[in-house]
């Protein structure tokens, strides 16, 4: 129904996603990316959208990807030091072992075929390197919610929750799987390992 071009929409589903809670975005992702079994320089916010979430990231450089132009067309107005990329999360423009940490922050399920980007994610990785997924918890009443009324609009979650997540991310290929934080928003972290 809705598609990467979709800006007014994923705009407002930011601001939405946003309210009041810059903070413990900011707490989830810091927690999440100190789990890398390396140091975190370079991180690429996957499906970043406007970069509302980038911005909550502390490291070097930080990459916003996404699919929708117009979407990263307003990250240089919110924070002039974040690098956009447009990219299909599926056949991300990346070179192999060339990131630190890859964060996806509530886009899990606004993406099509979610075995094919953790396959990505995971080439993409440097060794120890860190996917660190924060979405709503299916499992909690307010986090069933948010996944209920995003599944009136299109967008259905594959996972059940982020135990689920955790093992979809094993079978992938992730050498360790880790669910940091449960709650309204839960975050999921996987870990490349050494061998690639
Ligand atoms: C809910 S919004 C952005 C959320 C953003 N991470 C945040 O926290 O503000 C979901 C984003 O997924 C992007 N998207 C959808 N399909 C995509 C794909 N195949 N590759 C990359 N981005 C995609 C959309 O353009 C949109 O910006």
């Amino acid at each position: 129904m809705f598609g990467p071009g979709d800006v007014r929409f994923f705009d407002r589903l930011a601001r939405l996603y946003g309210l009041g809670m810059p903070a413990a975005d900011r707490g989830r992702l810091a927690a999440g990316l100190a789990r890398a079994n390396r140091p975190v320089e370079r991180v690429v916010d996957l499906a970043g959208g406007t970069g509302r979430a980038t911005t909550e990231i502390d490291a070097p450089e930080r990459v916003v990807l996404d699919a929708a132009p117009g979407m990263l067309r307003r990250v240089g107005e919110r924070d002039g030091d974040l690098a956009p990329v447009t990219g299909d999360a599926r056949r991300l423009p990346l070179a192999d072992a060339s990131v630190d940490a890859v964060t996806l922050v509530d886009a899990l399920h606004h993406l099509p075929n979610q075995r094919a980007v953790a396959e990505e994610v995971r080439r993409v990785l440097r060794p120890g390197g860190a996917f660190v997924v924060v979405d709503f918890d299916p499992t909690h009443p307010l986090g069933r919610l948010v996944v209920l009324a995003e599944s009136l609009v299109g967008f259905d979650s594959i996972f059940t929750g982020p135990d689920d997540l955790a093992r979809f991310l094993s079978r992938v290929g992730f050498a360790e799987t880790t669910v940091v934080d449960r709650g309204f928003a839960y975050t999921v972290v996987g870990l490349k390992g050494d061998e690639g």
